[in-house]
C-alpha cells in the first residue's frame, strides 16, 4: 500500500510553488514578489543618443520615486501618460546644494506611465519615464532613482539584473516560461520569418499545448493508479487491468508521435535562426560574385573580368525576403589551376557547397561549350549531392538572344535531367532577380517548415533538450515496462517523470531556481 500512497501525492499534489506562481494573480492580495526590492533600468538600447530612452521601474516603490521625482504628492494616474518635469529628488539635493543653487533642480521634461498591479507586465507597480534620450539625461535619471535607494528606511531600491523584470512576470503567473523565451525571441527576431516563428511561443500557444500533453500524462498516470489501488483492495477485484494498460498504451503511443512531430517542425525551423546556408558555385568568371552583389545590394564580392578574382570563400549574413541566409561567394571551380592558393580556394569551395542548405550554380550562357564544365558536373551529379536542393542559374542573359537561351536550357536538361529548377537572371540589367528570389523562398519554406501550412515553431535550446531527455525519455520507459510484464508501478513512475519534464519547461516544477537562473540570465538588462 506504500507505493499506492507514494503513487498519489507525487500524483495529486501538485508542487506549491507552481500552483502559486502561476495562478493568475487576482488583484485582492500583493503580488508575490511585494518583499522583494523595487528595480529598475533602462529598457532602451544603452550607450546610445536617441530622441527618446524609456526607463522603466517595477516594485511596491514605484509611487515614492514617483512623488520624489516630480516632487508632489499626486497620485500618478493609472494608464495615462502625463507630461511631468522630473527634478533631482530631494535626498540627493542636500548632498549637491552646496554647488547647485537653485531649489529645483530641473533634469528633464519626460512623459509618464503608470501602471498599477496587477494590471502591468511584471504583475507589480510599473512606472515608465520616457525621456529624452541623450546619455546625460538618462544617467541623471538613473542616479537620481538611485539616490533615493535607503535601506534603512524601508526604500530598497536596486538597479535590475539580466531579466529581472520576465523573472517577476514570471513569479507573478502574468506569463510562464515559455511565453518569456517567446518574448525573448521576439525581440531577438532579425527576419520576418524569424519573428512570425516566435510568435507561436509568445501568444501562448505553446504553453496551452505542453499543458495538455502534462495534463493527458497525468489522466493516464491516473488510470493505472486505478489498478494499483484496485489490486491492492482485496474486497475488489479488477479483471481488465490489460485492457487499461492497453488503453494508456495507446494513448501515450498518439501523445508521443504527436510530440516527435512537433519537434521535427522545430528542428526544421531552427534553421531560421542560425540562417539557411546558400553557397554559390560556378566556373571563374560566370558572375558569381555580381550575383551576390545583386542578392545583398552590396558590394560584398569583388567583381572583376579577371577569371579567378574570387580566391576564397566569402560569407555574407543577408535578408531575402524576411529569411535569414548566410550567402557564401566561393572561388570559380576550375580545372586545371597551377596557384595553390586557387587550388586551395576551389577545394573549399567544393566543401562549402557540400555543407549547404541550398545551392546556386550559375552558369555562364555565351559560351555554349564551356557551359558545364566537366569537374563540375561530376561534383553535382556525385552522391554527396544527391538530396541537395540546388538551382541552375543561367547569367548574362543580356547577351544571348531568346532562341539561344532555349537551347542553353535544353543542353542543361539534358545534362542535369529535370530535377532542377532553372532561372534566368542578368546581373547588369536586373532581369529575372525577382523570379529568382521567388524561386529561393520557395525552397527556403520548404527548408524551414513540414509542410507548407504548417508555421514555423521556435521554442528554445532548453526546451527542445528537456523533452528529449526528459519527457520523450519518459515515454520511451514507460514502454519498456512492458518487457516486465506490464509493471505499472515502473510505468507510472516513467510517466511521472515525463510529466515533471514538461513541468519543468513552463516552469511549474519544484525547486526551478536554477532553472530560473539559466533561463532569465540570457535576457537583456530592463527585460
Ligand atoms: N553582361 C553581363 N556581364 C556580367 C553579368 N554578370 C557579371 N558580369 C560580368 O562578368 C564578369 C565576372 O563577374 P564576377 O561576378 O566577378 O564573376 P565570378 O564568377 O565571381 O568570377 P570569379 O571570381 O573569377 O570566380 C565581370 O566583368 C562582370 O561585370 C551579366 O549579367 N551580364
Amino acid at each position: 500500500m506504500k507505493t499506492v500512497l507514494f503513487l498519489r501525492s507525487q500524483l495529486f499534489s501538485r508542487p506549491h510553488f507552481a500552483r502559486s506562481a502561476l495562478r493568475r494573480y487576482s488583484g485582492f492580495t500583493k503580488p508575490f514578489t511585494s518583499q522583494l526590492p523595487t528595480i529598475y533600468a533602462l529598457s532602451t538600447p544603452a550607450h546610445q543618443t536617441s530622441a527618446i530612452a524609456i526607463i522603466r521601474i517595477s516594485g511596491s516603490l514605484c509611487k515614492y520615486i514617483y512623488s520624489q521625482l516630480v516632487r508632489s504628492n499626486e497620485k500618478p494616474p493609472i494608464r495615462k501618460a502625463i507630461l511631468r518635469n522630473i527634478y533631482l529628488p530631494t535626498s540627493f539635493r542636500a548632498e549637491q546644494l552646496h554647488r547647485q543653487k537653485e531649489s529645483k533642480l530641473l533634469l528633464d521634461s519626460s512623459l509618464l506611465l503608470y501602471f498599477q498591479a496587477p494590471h502591468s507586465f511584471t504583475g507589480e507597480d510599473v512606472l515608465e519615464l520616457h525621456v529624452h534620450g541623450g546619455k546625460a539625461v538618462v544617467n541623471s535619471i538613473l542616479k537620481a532613482i538611485d539616490s533615493l535607494h535607503d535601506r534603512s528606511s524601508g526604500k530598497d531600491i536596486r538597479f535590475a539584473f539580466p531579466g529581472d523584470f520576465s523573472r517577476r512576470a514570471f513569479q507573478n503567473g502574468k506569463f510562464d516560461l515559455t511565453q518569456l523565451e517567446g518574448i525573448k525571441d521576439l525581440i531577438d527576431s532579425e527576419t520576418e520569418s524569424q519573428r512570425r516563428s516566435a510568435l507561436s511561443s509568445f501568444n501562448g500557444e505553446n504553453k496551452i499545448l505542453f499543458e495538455n500533453w502534462r495534463m493527458s500524462i497525468i489522466e493516464n498516470m491516473a488510470q493505472l493508479t486505478a489498478i494499483i489501488d484496485f489490486a491492492d483492495d482485496n474486497s475488489q477485484e479488477i479483471d481488465n487491468t490489460d485492457q487499461i494498460f492497453h488503453v494508456v498504451e495507446n494513448n501515450i503511443t498518439l501523445l508521443r508521435d504527436e510530440i516527435i512531430t512537433f519537434m521535427r517542425k522545430v528542428e526544421k525551423s531552427t534553421i531560421l535562426q542560425d540562417g539557411i546556408k546558400l553557397v554559390l558555385l560556378g566556373a571563374p568568371n560566370v558572375g558569381k560574385s555580381s550575383l551576390v552583389n545583386n542578392l545583398t545590394n552590396d558590394d560584398t564580392s569583388i567583381v572583376s573580368d579577371i577569371p579567378g578574382t574570387t580566391r576564397d570563400s566569402i560569407d555574407a549574413m543577408i535578408n531575402i525576403n524576411g529569411y535569414k541566409v548566410i550567402i557564401c561567394d566561393t572561388a570559380g571551380i576550375r580545372e586545371q589551376s597551377s596557384d595553390k592558393i586557387e587550388k586551395l580556394g576551389i577545394e573549399k569551395a567544393r566543401k562549402k557547397s557540400i555543407q549547404s542548405d541550398l545551392c546556386l550554380f550559375i552558369v555562364d550562357p555565351t559560351d555554349s561549350l564551356k557551359l558545364v564544365p566537366e569537374n563540375i558536373l561530376t561534383h553535382v551529379l556525385s552522391d554527396t549531392f544527391k538530396d541537395k536542393r540546388v538551382i541552375i542559374v543561367v547569367n548574362k542573359n543580356d547577351l544571348v538572344s531568346s532562341g539561344d537561351m532555349v537551347k542553353v536550357v535544353n543542353k542543361l536538361q539534358i545534362k542535369f535531367g529535370e530535377k532542377y529548377p532553372i532561372v534566368s537572371v542578368s546581373c547588369k540589367t536586373k532581369k529575372g532577380i525577382e523570379s529568382l528570389i521567388e524561386t529561393l523562398t520557395k525552397n527556403f519554406k520548404c527548408l524551414s517548415q513540414s509542410n507548407v501550412d504548417s508555421s514555423p515553431i521556435i521554442v528554445s535550446k532548453r526546451v527542445t533538450e528537456i523533452l528529449k531527455n526528459d519527457v520523450l525519455y519518459g515515454l520511451e520507459g514507460f514502454f519498456s515496462s512492458k518487457d516486465f510484464d506490464n509493471d505499472i508501478v515502473l510505468a507510472t513512475e516513467n510517466l511521472k517523470y515525463a510529466a515533471d519534464g514538461i513541468a519543468k519547461i513552463t516552469g511549474q516544477a519544484i525547486g526551478i531556481e536554477d532553472i530560473l537562473d539559466s533561463v532569465f540570465s540570457k535576457f537583456c538588462i530592463g527585460k
